[in-house]
């Protein structure tokens, strides 16, 4: 599951990008050998990995990815064909969610399209694409659905749902923002509407807006999203892409130089994991410690074929532990075993992010 990157030109998606890709390439337990250019693999960073770590004084700690897509500068007109505009849809098409950059920075030395700096504008701008590109698709679909509609009255229902969106996206808005009824909400997913995929906006601000208080621009995107209630994520392209030089201590020497607590990368990667809905559970012992990616709501047998397939075919039961747990009992099993912390799950357990699990399984 890929995360892409939009926003108009010279906004800093690139910059940010790099950051991504450069941090990324230090992840040395990377699972895939190929990759293309513009997809950037990053570590999701896990402070639970460093206390298990230390805790077994473990041989490697082996984080979680996920996959950023860098997709170009999306332009007015896009949804037209101007500027690559169908290519750019159909990458954007391709991703599961969106990081939407938008320029939360004054410099005059960076060239801005519209010649200002106007966040809810640009971020307009690119809305009205994807929900123009929507309109489209909505149009052919209840015209399809009309025909149909003389041999299976059935049907009613599901055009009236696509005259609903259809109209709420003429009015300008994201499908995201509309509220929906949990089967309409199935009908309208299975649409795979551009304006219906989660959206995180990264504001991207200037190295002095970078700690401390929002800024004017911060504030108006805030604002936005929450009329559609997506998240807001203040990053520092330019910081990111300088840090992701450096070694883990060189980063958190350099972040108290600049009074930041928490790197704006490793805080947009984190809201990215969430957006995407996924967990992690965690396997730890002297050769590693681990963090595996799961969809939440995966049951045990499911999290055990992330580990191996003959895990899941031969699953038995999973003993484990919250992570919380384990922390209280200074990470001594023995002593968890007798508190009775360590649970044995069966098949229909549902994993939960930081459960620490031991498979048990046939061969
Ligand atoms: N937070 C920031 N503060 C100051 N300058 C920045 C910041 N982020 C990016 N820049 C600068 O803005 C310029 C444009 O950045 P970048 O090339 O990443 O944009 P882009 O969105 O990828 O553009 P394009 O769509 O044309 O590919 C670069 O000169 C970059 O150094
Ligand atoms: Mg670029």
């Amino acid at each position: 599951m890929k995360l892409g990157i939009v926003g108009l030109p010279n906004v800093g998606k690139s910059t940010l990008f790099n950051a991504i890709t450069k941090a990324g390439a230090e992840a040395a337990n990377y699972p895939f050998c190929t990759i293309e250019p513009n997809v950037g693999v990053v570590t999701v960073p896990d402070e639970r990995l460093k206390v298990l770590h230390e805790m077994y004084n473990s041989k490697k700690t082996i984080y979680t990815t996920i996959e950023f897509y860098d997709i170009a500068g999306l332009v007015k007109g896009a949804s037209k064909g101007e500027g690559l505009g169908n290519k750019f849809l159909g990458h954007i098409r391709e991703v599961a969610a969106i990081v939407h950059v938008v320029r939360c920075f004054e410099d005059p030395n960076v060239v801005h399209v519209d010649g200002k700096i106007d966040p809810i504008s640009d971020i307009e701008t690119i809305n009205t694409e994807l929900i123009l590109s929507d309109m489209e698709v909505l149009e052919r679909r209840i015209q399809k659905t009309t025909k149909n509609l003389k041999g299976d009255k059935s049907l009613q229902k599901e055009l009236d749902l696509l005259n609903k969106v259809h109209a709420f996206l003429g009015e300008g808005k994201s499908a995201r923002a509309m509220e929906l009824e949990e089967d309409e909400a199935e009908f309208v997913k299975s649409l795979d509407l551009l304006s219906y995929k989660p959206v995180i906006y990264a504001a991207n601000v200037s190295e002095d807006d970078a700690a401390g208080e929002d800024n004017e621009y911060i504030r108006k995107v805030r604002e936005f999203a929450a009329t559609e209630n997506s998240d807001v994520v203040v990053v520092c392209a330019k910081i990111e892409s300088e840090m992701a030089e450096l070694d883990d201590d060189e980063k958190a020497m350099f972040l108290e130089e600049l009074g930041i607590e928490k790197s704006g990368l490793d805080k947009l990667v984190q809201a990215s994991y969430h957006l995407l809905d996924l967990i992690s559970f965690l396997t730890a012992g002297e050769p590693e410690v681990r963090a595996w990616t799961i969809k939440r709501g995966t049951k045990a047998p499911g999290a055990a074929g992330k580990i191996h397939t003959d895990f899941e075919k031969g699953f038995i039961r999973a003993e484990t532990i919250a992570y919380d747990k384990l922390v209280e009992c200074g990470g001594n099993l023995a002593t968890a075993k007798e508190k009775g912390l360590i649970r044995s799950e069966g098949k229909e357990y549902v994993v939960k992010d930081g459960d620490v699990m031991h498979f048990l399984f046939n061969v």
